[in-house]
């Protein structure tokens, strides 16, 4: 199968790109020559390139820099969203479109189901939100991927920024109280994998259609997350910190985050037969790259 991918640089489309080889093509593409704001530049891209499915993973990612920039974000993540799914329709392609936890508010006590209510916090949120209406309503054959805390080798992520800060100070403080599943992006890869196959083979099957939540199991919070880095850094003899376990009202950030980003992968189990792994699984393969390998 062939998968053409916008947001090239990005830690989910590198993770696509890296993973591809056997029967799995992947065109990972991103600006100048595919931006996903500019409709045309998007159909030309899929026309010169013909895929079998579309993975929407470019975004702006930039939560906080949102709240102050609200029309960068709405115009990649709601309308550039909308254009790669109507003119990957206009292909005849389906396309998975990547989400994000933060359409909840994190006010729920237990982990968020597909159809719960949402009710994002901030600018990005919102823009994420509105990106989904328009990418299901551009495309009867869309899959939302709704993903949270991802991290991987690549580009701006929390591993990288615990394992540089762990190199220049001994006690590092990190919010306690958010709670959610760090998710290795070559695991979101290979859950869309596992998806792409599926969908192609089923052409039309409106299971496969919809909103879905893919994420690693089990969960943790920030602090945890920071603990796990930097204990598995320690057996690879790479940087280690304390960590100092703090309150959301101690770090405050310009965009409002959800207290639990929780969500349940029930759905994408059952549809999908696919199993993502255990977050530690995830971060230990990450380290191992970071770091190099335990001795
Ligand atoms: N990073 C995270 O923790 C989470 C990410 N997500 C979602 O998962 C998806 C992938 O995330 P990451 O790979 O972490 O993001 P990333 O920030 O690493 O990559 C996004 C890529 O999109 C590109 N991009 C931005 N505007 C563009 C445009 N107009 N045209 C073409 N490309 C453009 C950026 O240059 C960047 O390379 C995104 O939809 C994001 O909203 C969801 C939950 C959490």
């Amino acid at each position: 199968m062939r998968l053409l991918v916008t947001g090239r640089s990005g830690q989910v489309a590198q993770s696509l790109a890296e993973a591809a080889g056997g029967d799995i093509s992947v065109v990972a593409l991103g600006r100048p020559e595919l931006d996903i704001t500019d409709r045309d530049s998007v159909a030309r891209t899929i026309a010169a390139h013909r895929p079998d499915l579309v993975v929407s993973a470019g975004a702006y990612t930039a939560v906080d820099k949102a709240e102050s920039e609200p029309e960068a974000a709405f115009a990649a993540n709601r309308d550039g969203a909308g254009n790669v799914a109507a003119a990957a329709a206009e292909a005849g392609l389906p396309v998975i479109h990547l989400s994000t936890d933060y359409v909840f508010s994190g006010d729920a006590a237990g982990a968020y189901r597909e159809d719960d209510p949402t009710g994002p916090q901030g600018v990005y949120g919102r823009s994420k939100l509105e990106g989904e209406a328009a990418v299901l309503a551009a495309n009867p054959q869309a899959a939302v991927f709704r993903t949270a805390w991802v991290y991987s080798p690549f580009g701006h992520n929390f591993a990288r920024t615990m394992l540089r800060l762990a190199a220049e100070r001994d006690v590092l403080r990190v919010v306690a109280d958010q709670r959610g599943t760090p998710t290795y992006a070559p695991d979101i890869a290979a859950g869309i994998f596992a998806a792409a196959r599926l969908i192609l083979a089923n052409p039309g099957d409106k299971r496969l259609a919809g909103v879905f939540h893919l994420v690693a199991e089990g969960e943790t919070d920030w602090a945890g997350f920071a603990e796990e880095i930097l204990r598995q850094s320690a057996l690879r003899g790479g940087p280690s910190a304390r960590v100092e376990r703090i309150a959301t009202s101690d770090y405050p950030t310009p965009a409002k985050r959800p207290a639990n980003s929780r969500l349940d992968t029930q759905k994408f189990r059952d549809t999908f037969g696919h199993v993502p792994p255990d977050w530690r699984n995830g971060a230990s393969r990450c380290l191992d790259r970071l770091v190099g390998p335990t001795a």
